[in-house]
């Protein structure tokens, strides 16, 4: 467990292994943990870099006020603290926006992309503001149903409900303000045109029942960027790396290993 105080809000972050560096960010009303299954399967050799984003997990939460561009600078700061420079980001969801948006920012800081199961942009305005208005009446528990319908596929709902029960109070948990500010910095987000202009070696995944970012969306942010790969992960939702880790890791080592970081 490792802590650090990035744009005057507590850090919650995991440095771990030497060599070349990969950093994870996750998703909507996840923390660190949803990459444990992923990491798990990724060769020694590698620098991992994970932390929970404001408002998740054991980070902290600013006051009001806040959106994409202070999401972006808390990973940009903190890369910064940790002396690293040109990592393989692997960005789940809200993640990937956060991955896109450091690439166009700071491109001395991100040498090449895995955007998981993500877009440049995510919805409509509408259906954020709708989920914000449920949760500001009935608390995260009030989207928690729909929301574990997305993440995971038809197959593991039914076959694993006690571990879906764990996923559930993940996401219960998260603190509501957290939640909502990231709801909105979603919905204020669209990075189609600084998409378009990034030049990196990039990777795109989708699972193939993501009712989140469905797999069209994911291939359509994948062509703004020349030379980007779209890769399908069969029988995941929204999470392909908790449910098919084995498949999603192999995607990623490969996409590391063409691209020298293994
Ligand atoms: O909560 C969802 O629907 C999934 C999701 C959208 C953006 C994100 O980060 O997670």
């Amino acid at each position: 467990m490792q802590a650090a105080v990035i744009n005057g809000c507590l850090m919650h972050y995991a440095d771990q292994g030497a060599g070349a560096p990969v950093v994870f960010a996750n998703s909507l009303g996840t923390d660190m943990r949803v990459w444990d299954r992923l990491i798990a399967r990724l060769p020694e050799g590698l620098r991992i870099i994970r932390y929970d984003k404001r408002g998740h997990g054991l980070s902290g939460l600013p006051e009001d006020g806040w959106g994409m561009g202070d999401l972006v600078q808390d990973l940009a700061a903190l890369l910064d603290r940790l002396e690293v420079r040109g990592a393989a980001v692997v960005g789940l969801s809200i993640g990937g926006m956060i991955a896109q948006g450091l690439a166009a920012e700071r491109p001395d800081l991100v040498r090449a992309m895995v955007l998981m199961d993500t877009a440049a942009k995510i919805g409509a305005p509408g259906m954020w503001d709708a989920r914000i208005a449920a949760i500001r009446a009935g608390g995260v528990e009030a989207v928690a149903d729909q929301v574990l319908e997305r993440w995971f596929s038809r197959a593991t709902r039914a076959a694993r409900p006690d571990e879906l029960a764990l996923w559930r109070n993940m996401l219960t948990r998260t603190p509501v303000e957290g939640y909502l500010g990231c709801c909105a910095a979603i919905r204020d987000t669209d990075l189609l045109e600084s998409t378009a202009r990034l030049r990196l070696p990039t990777l795109a995944l989708a699972g193939d029942e993501d009712g989140s970012t469905p797999p069209d969306l994911v291939r359509e942010t994948a062509a703004l960027i020349p030379g980007a790969r779209f890769a399908l992960v069969r029988g995941a939702g929204h999470l392909p790396g908790v449910e098919r880790p084995d498949e999603t890791a192999r995607l990623i080592l490969d996409f590391l290993k063409e691209n020298g970081f293994a």
